[in-house]
């Protein structure tokens, strides 16, 4: 077994002991080293690089308005409680002459969201580095998620959610394109 595994499935064996579990139980005997392998799936985020996942795939276009990708399904870690918080993305952008391959936005947000996270500091990084792919007129990003921190755990609020926002460029700077911006989120959908 990977050397990196046995030695993160060691430490899951020993939590599992603090919890008054019998790690060497035989539905358990195998958990330690399934929830390492799952852990290093959920913060893959830190292996990838940007230029790998956006593979060129950028075109000349001269569209020069907005272009948004809503609903992107997140799943992410919170890095205080190391829980999960999930819930939806909304990525928009104004082309500089260029845009990105749709597919590639989800990715990018998937990229941010395989790491420990805050769900202020994932919804900028996305947004600022969709930026820098494109460099694009203006990006914003929307954000809304549950925290199971706060569900499962602690104030125990299921069903509450957060929102989080970041606009950068044209964004930031003209009230106008943010109203575009939310005009298109709500389109098809009344
Ligand atoms: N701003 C922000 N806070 C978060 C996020 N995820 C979790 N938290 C909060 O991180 C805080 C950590 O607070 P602490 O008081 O140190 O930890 P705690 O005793 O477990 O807090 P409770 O959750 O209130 O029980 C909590 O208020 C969480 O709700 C996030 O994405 N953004
Ligand atoms: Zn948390």
């Amino acid at each position: 077994m990977d050397e990196q595994i046995q030695s993160m499935a060691g430490a899951v064996k020993f939590l599992l002991g603090c919890i008054g579990e019998n790690p060497d139980r035989e539905g358990l005997l195998s958990t330690p080293t399934r929830y390492a392998k799952a852990l290093l799936d959920l913060t893959v985020g830190y292996r990838e690089d940007i230029d790998t996942i956006v593979n060129r795939a950028l075109f000349d276009e001269a569209h020069n308005q907005i272009v948004l990708v809503r609903d992107i399904t997140i799943s992410s870690l919170c890095e205080h409680h190391i829980l999960p918080f999930t819930g939806k993305m909304h990525i928009g952008y104004v082309p500089s002459n260029k845009v990105i391959g749709l597919s590639k936005l989800p990715r990018i947000a998937n990229m941010f969201a395989r790491r420990l996270q805050v769900q202020e500091r994932l919804t900028f990084q996305v947004a600022q580095a969709v930026m820098d792919v494109l460099k694009a007129q203006g990006v914003a990003v929307i954000m809304e998620a549950g925290h199971s921190c706060m569900g499962m755990r602690g104030v125990e609020k299921c069903g509450t959610s957060t929102v989080t926002e970041c606009f950068l460029g044209c964004f930031e700077a003209d009230r106008y394109r943010r109203e575009d911006f939310f005009h298109l989120l709500n389109v098809g959908k009344t």
